[in-house]
């Protein structure tokens, strides 16, 4: 049987299509009320490592009805600088809502700059007061892959309550997220990083298991509990056997796919979504602002108070 026929591959693409079409029909009604949302994209340096990502926010935005523009800065640029760069578009009322793709050069600290992004316009969430909502249960604005991979997990219709889950990998832009986010939905959740003991006894006892390390092949069928759902997030660059590059996650899919109940492809499965609730985080960041603008001004057409 075809592998994209195969039940056991939890896919992306449907879940970001849907949630894409939602995005479009906000977009345009937003649009029609005089508030076109408009997404900026913060490039700092060498890109190789998120041309991908920002290639196919462009598209989906395009797809989608919002505007995107991509702001290149060389990898000289002082943190000072860039800060700067930031309040302009904060100030900037076109302006929807700011995603600074990483990783950015050492000697920028990229704490500084997330938190230079007005929370209002943080469609990243990951300024520290709108992490900080994500403790407190206030979920409508998460990183934009922590809340893909939780997407996803749903998909599988598994109750979420009670369920014992693993995540590999605590970094505060995915492992940590997700953390929170699944804590919210009631699952018992365990979290593994480089100095945990041993990752395989952890990942065997998952009922779900999350990967995300940037390690091909990390996680192999013998760290698997027969029936599980997991959910890779890794996206590696690699030289495939006939030369060309290509993307892989951090789990062996083809030995691993023999014991999971599911398996999200790497490509086709967490990316896609990413993008899409990136779309989806713009918009909600929108009628925030919306409200804010309507409870100052009233309801009047924005662009005619101009
Ligand atoms: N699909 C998508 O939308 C996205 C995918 N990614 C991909 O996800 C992966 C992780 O990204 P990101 O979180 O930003 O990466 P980071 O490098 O920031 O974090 C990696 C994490 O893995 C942990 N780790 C490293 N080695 C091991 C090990 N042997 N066993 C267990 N844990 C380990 C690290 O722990 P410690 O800190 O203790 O060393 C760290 O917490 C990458 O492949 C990235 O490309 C990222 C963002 C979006
Ligand atoms: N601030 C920030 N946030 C991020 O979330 C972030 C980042 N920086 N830097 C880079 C990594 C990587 N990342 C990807 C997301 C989606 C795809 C994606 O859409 N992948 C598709 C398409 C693959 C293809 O077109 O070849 C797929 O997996 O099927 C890829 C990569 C987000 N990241």
């Amino acid at each position: 049987m075809p592998l994209s026929h195969d039940s056991r591959y939890l896919k992306g693409g449907p879940v970001a299509k849907r949630i894409i079409a939602a995005v479009r029909e906000d977009a345009a009604i937003a649009k029609a009320a005089g508030f076109p949302p408009k997404l900026i994209s913060i490039t700092v340096g060498d890109t190789a490592a998120v041309d991908v990502y920002v290639r196919n926010q462009r598209a989906k935005a395009q797809l989608a009805g919002i505007d995107f523009e991509e702001r290149r800065f060389p990898a000289t640029i002082t943190s000072g600088e860039l800060e700067a760069a930031i309040h302009g578009l904060n100030a900037d009322p076109r302006v929807t809502g700011i995603i600074i793709q990483r990783p950015v050069p050492a000697h920028i600290p990229i704490r500084t700059l997330q938190a230079a992004v007005h929370p209002l316009k943080d469609v990243e969430g990951m300024h520290p007061a709108s992490i900080g909502n994500i403790v407190y249960n206030q979920l409508d604005l998460a990183p934009c892959t922590a809340a893909a991979s939780v997407e996803l997990l749903k998909e599988t219709g598994l109750d979420l309550k009670g369920l014992e889950v693993v995540i590999v990998g605590h970094s505060e832009i995915v492992g940590k997220p997700i953390a929170f986010l699944l804590m919210s939905e009631g699952a018992t959740v365990t979290v593994c990083h480089h100095i945990t003991r041993s990752v395989a006894a952890h990942a065997r006892r998952a009922d779900a298991l999350f990967v995300a390390v940037g390690k091909p092949r990390l996680i192999k069928a013998d760290m698997v509990k027969p029936g599980a759902a997991v959910i890779d997030i890794g996206i590696n660059s690699e030289i495939g056997p006939d030369g060309s590059s290509r993307i892989v996650g951090d789990v062996d899919t083809e030995s691993v796919r023999e014991v999971a109940s599911w398996i999200t492809p790497v490509p086709g499965g967490v990316g896609p979504i990413t993008v899409a609730i990136l779309l989806r985080n713009t918009m909600v960041a929108l009628s925030r602002q919306r409200a804010l603008y309507e409870a100052t001004y009233g309801t009047a057409d924005r662009l005619a108070a101009e």
